[in-house]
């Protein structure tokens, strides 16, 4: 695209946290940026924007907002793409229907999330509403495979001031469960498109026991060499498992905690979520169905939305007491708020995988309970694809107690991630199957892929991941590796279906580059031990993995290893050139909102935002043969560096230094750096004079960004906070402004 009304840095804006760090951040970027003719521009990817572009006609002139994620989505396919991505919301239903409320109540005319579409205006708007639900913005910005890593500053902080780690004890009672039968792992069948295959389109089909067939979906094309894989899990099987693990956990005596990712598997995961709602409070589903089914109540929203749904019922009062029975009957939930009453089950968004099971790990196993204590847990996964990743690692740590930052050495990770492979691009393609029968994949020529028999009730999905990606991820792998000499292993199960298809790429790529005898290729559970073992011994991994453990691992060791995935490189080498530059490998951190309205300290760490900065202003050197922006980049880095050494990142508490403070340093380093170097002089003259005025202006600046301190702040909005209101609210030191401009 060559766009000229486009900046040459695009930074997102998000939500949360890492849009109210922006406020305050990008005033800096686009300053320094400025001094050396680069511009740097925002496209609004929050969950508020995507809902309001969604909705023009119900929008005045001046209400309107572009489809910023569409363009994006253009922008990530030219060579020219240069992105600084936040993390965003992906919503949950109870997410989107408070965000769609707070913009009905700022006076935006967009409809309510229909629960239950009837009308045709219904089910147009549930249309949309589905396209913006869940994690809707990574898979089609992701136009390239995941190199993700923790710097090598970043280490070395943690090293020398290591965060603190939970006690393991070899008797914790902590452990993960899994299916193990009957779920999408051991259902899974996989193949890879011949060109006759490939010719036409597939469409899948569901023939009921009556013979009457129903086309789920047709018209999906995909080129020749697209692993696809089909596979269900059972939802008899599944409420089982449930029940057992119910029962086994009250044994245990410990908490009962279910770790899924509603958001990123939105279509498959509330749906097992609200299997587990429905087993929990199963004597009350089964007296009241007939209730329930009248109120149109629907268990994926979880307890939050089935207890407000509760109290509209004239029996209501009834209902929640026998509730209350039942729950004092189970074993206690792993909480999320225990001082609010917040449970694992209430919101399906509030418990995700990624973040939740490392915190169980960094913890020492444990998890909060009713009581406001830790306790140890039984970790919940129901498919038992990745689920001994984490058995592996709880088993691990009981046997050799916690890992020690100030030794351990890194786990890297080479991910599979472009045009939505693997499981995480599933959503168009995966159905809760309305009657017993089969359900086959049928291609273009004719024949049939995938055939498998299914139950009401049984969710089935159809993944794929293309040629063109798996072998830029292979090559990327082989990069890394040749760059650092870590030990370099794919976790790839021989015994999966799709894992081996793709060895059928992997192994032939590994012999032809010379290197099959130096690779590992272990399932993941091996691996796992594997890289615990590399870890724990000081040396270094590179775990090339598939979109889903991408995800996991990038949160799962970074948090063990520095105390937190905020200070992760993420770089998205994009497929047709240029670059998507992700901020950090965690997310929006809604916690840190809370605590800037309540006491106005924001303890979001924007490390993440310094290292996908300095990414971003190299790549785009090499780009745009624009020598200053590698200086600036170059800048960057020292200047994060001396941000860590000198122990200028946020720091949690009130009245500590905040994500403010730490800009203001990083402002200055920045400045000092390129003051001092001598690359480009005309840089180094025009930064000279900021780097004298912000240290002669310290005790000023630090007294203006602290005057606030301990007081409510008016943010005018959560999923649309007032813009005036954020920078009032995240740029209180005039002297600073003054400076900055
Ligand atoms: N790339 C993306 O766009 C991603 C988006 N998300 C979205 O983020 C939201 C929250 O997800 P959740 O699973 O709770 O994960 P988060 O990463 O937002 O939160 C987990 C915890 O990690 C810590 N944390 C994360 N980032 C930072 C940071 N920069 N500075 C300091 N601490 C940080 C915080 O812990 P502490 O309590 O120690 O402060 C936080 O409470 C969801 O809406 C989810 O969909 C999630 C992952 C990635
Ligand atoms: O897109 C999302 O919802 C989450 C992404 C994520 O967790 C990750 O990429 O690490
Ligand atoms: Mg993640």
């Amino acid at each position: 695209m060559s766009d000229k009304t486009l900046p040459d840095i695009i930074y997102t804006k998000t939500d949360e946290a890492p849009q109210l760090a922006s406020a305050s951040l990008l005033p800096i970027l686009q300053k320094f940026l400025g001094e050396a003719d680069i511009t740097i521009g925002t496209k609004d990817i929050s969950l508020a924007g995507r809902i309001l572009s969604q909705f023009p006609e119900n929008l005045t002139e001046e209400q309107r907002v572009n489809d910023d994620l569409a363009l994006l989505g253009d922008v990530v396919k030219t060579p020219d793409a240069n992105v600084i991505k936040l993390p965003n919301v992906s919503a949950s239903v109870p997410q989107l229907v408070a965000a769609v409320k707070e913009l009905q109540a700022q006076g935006f005319d967009i409809p309510d999330y229909p629960e239950a579409p009837q009308t045709d205006a219904e089910k147009e708007a549930r249309k949309r509403y589905d396209a913006i639900k869940g994690s809707a913005v990574n898979p089609v910005l992701r136009e390239g495979n995941s190199d993700r890593r923790a710097p090598s500053s970043v280490k070395a902080y943690a090293k020398a001031n290591p965060h603190r780690m939970g006690e393991w004890k070899s008797d914790s009672k902590t452990k993960v469960s899994t299916m193990g039968a009957n779920d999408f792992f051991s259902n899974e069948t996989s193949t890879t498109l011949t060109a006759e295959q490939a010719s036409g389109s597939l469409k899948i089909e569901h023939t009921a026991e009556d013979g009457s067939v129903t086309v789920l979906k047709d018209g999906i094309s995909m080129p020749e060499g697209t692993i696809v894989d089909a596979t269900f899990m059972s939802a008899k099987a599944l409420k089982d498992f449930f029940h057992a693990q119910i029962a086994d956990t009250q044994a245990d005596g410990t908490l009962f905690s279910l770790h899924m990712k509603a958001t990123m598997m939105k279509v498959s995961d509330p749906i097992i979520f609200g299997h587990a709602v429905v087993a929990y409070l199963q004597p009350v589903f089964d007296k009241y169905a007939d209730d329930f089914a009248a109120a149109g109540i629907n268990p994926n929203g979880g307890f939050g939305t089935l207890f407000a749904a509760i109290a509209e019922m004239e029996n209501g009062a009834e209902i929640q007491a026998e509730i209350d029975a039942v729950l004092a009957e189970r074993p206690p939930l792993y909480m999320v708020n225990s001082d609010r009453g917040i449970t694992n089950l209430h919101v399906p968004s509030d418990v995700i995988i990624d973040a939740s099971m490392p915190a169980v790990i960094r913890a020492g196993g444990k998890g909060w309970g009713p009581d406001g204590q830790e306790d140890d847990t039984n970790c919940v996964i129901p498919d038992s694809s990745y689920a001994p990743v984490y058995a592996a690692s709880v088993d691990f740590c009981k046997a050799n107690g916690a890992l020690d930052p100030t030794t351990a050495g890194t786990v890297q990770n080479v991910g599979l991630m472009a045009q939505k492979a693997e499981e995480y691009g599933s959503h168009p393609t995966t159905f809760e199957i309305p009657a017993n029968g089969t359900v086959r994949v049928i291609a273009g020529n004719g024949d049939v892929l995938h055939e498998h028999s299914v139950e009401a009730g049984d969710i089935w999905r159809m993944a794929s991941s293309r040629k063109a990606p798996i072998e830029n991820w292979i090559q990327l792998a082989l990069d890394r590796m040749a760059t650092t000499g870590y030990e370099t292993i794919f976790w790839l199960d021989r015994n999966r279906a799709h894992d081996a298809e793709l060895l059928k790429y992997v192994e032939p790529a590994l012999e032809a580059a010379g290197v099959a005898d130096k690779v590992k290729i272990m399932a993941p559970k091996e691996a796992t031990t594997r890289s615990f073992e590399v870890i724990y011994a000081g040396d270094n991994t590179i775990a090339v993995t598939g979109n889903v453990l991408r995800d996991y691992l990038t949160d799962l060791f970074p948090i063990l290893e520095v105390g937190t995935s905020a200070k992760m490189l993420s770089v998205v080498g994009l497929m047709n050139g240029g670059g998507l530059f992700e901020t950090g490998a965690g997310g929006s951190a809604p916690k840190h909102v809370e605590q800037l309205v309540g006491e106005n300290h924001l303890r979001w760490d924007s490390l993440g935002e310094f290292c996908a900065l300095g990414e971003s202003l190299r790549a785009l050197a090499s780009a745009k043969a624009n020598p200053s922006a590698k200086v600036l980049g170059d800048a960057v880095d020292a200047a994060t560096e001396k941000v860590l050494a000198e122990g200028r990142s946020p720091q949690r508490k009130v009245g500590q230094p905040d994500n403010r403070h730490s800009h203001y340093w990083f402002a200055r380093y920045w400045a000092e750096a390129l003051a001092a170097q001598d690359e480009d002089a005309t840089l180094a003259e025009k930064f000279a004079p900021l780097a004298q005025a912000l240290a002669d202006n310290e005790a000023a600046i630090l007294a203006e960004l602290s005057a606030g301190n301990g007081q409510t702040v008016d943010l005018g909005g959560y999923y649309n906070p007032s813009e005036e209101k954020a920078a009032a609210a995240m740029r209180p030191s005039a002297t600073l402004n003054g400076l900055i401009g």
